[in-house]
């Protein structure tokens, strides 16, 4: 089985090369602005264009209103929008049919009766992200290192794809891409030596670890 792998919050053309060059299936952009990670619709179509091959064009976003979403969306060519926020079911369906580009939900996860918050998603989102729930004292929704109980997940069937993130590493991929059947991962953190650092060395481990899996 061959797991996607997203390498997220990519801010520059090394990193985006290194992502490329190990076989990436999913970038992933970061427009909000509160991130280390944040990049500009400007910024990021210049980052897309070091793109060699074709690959899942992904552009985070947290809670937006229709401002941000029309110069994101009217200004990079994305081709999933990554819901990272509050947004309720009703907002995921309007963004999706209002933009025309297809949409994952995060939903975050700290104990069993955090997946029933999924349900609601079925039908208006076209993949889940499952992300670790943030601490309380973190300043983001998401990219803060933190991984969760992955068994949440094993044995479980979602009618649509899903991916797994929070506080993986090339480290620990392979095992939680074992324990909670996991068919795609999305990383930021994990493949950084400072808060939105990216390094090429850890992303080649990433990427490498999780097809090995
Ligand atoms: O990466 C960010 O800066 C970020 C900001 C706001 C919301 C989500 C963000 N990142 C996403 O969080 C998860 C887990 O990241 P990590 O690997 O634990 O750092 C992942 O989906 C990122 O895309």
């Amino acid at each position: 089985m061959t797991v996607e792998v997203k390498i997220c919050g990519i801010t520059d053309e090394e990193a985006m090369e290194a992502a490329i060059e190990a076989g990436v299936d999913h970038v992933g952009l970061v427009f909000y602005p509160k991130s280390p990670r944040a990049v500009t619709p400007e910024q990021a179509t210049e980052l897309l264009s070091y793109l060699e091959r074709p690959v899942s064009r992904v552009g985070l976003l947290v809670d937006p209103d229709d401002a941000l979403l029309d110069a994101v969306v009217g200004g990079v060519r994305l081709d999933l929008l990554q819901l990272h926020g509050n947004e309720s079911p009703e907002r995921v369906e309007a963004i999706r049919l209002e933009y025309g580009v297809p949409v994952m939900k995060m939903i975050p996860l700290a104990g069993p009766d955090d997946l029933a918050a999924a349900e609601a998603y079925i039908g208006v989102a076209d993949r889940l992200l499952f992300d670790a729930r943030p601490p309380k004292t973190a300043t983001l929704p998401g990219g803060n290192a933190v991984s969760f109980d992955w068994t949440l997940l094993t044995g479980r069937r979602w009618p649509l794809p899903w991916f797994l993130a929070g506080g993986l590493t090339p480290a620990n991929v392979a095992e939680a891409i074992r324990v909670s059947g996991a068919k795609a991962v999305d990383v930021s953190s994990g493949v950084e030596t400072a808060p939105g650092r990216k390094s090429p060395e850890l992303i080649r481990a990433f990427i490498a670890a999780a097809r090995g899996a």
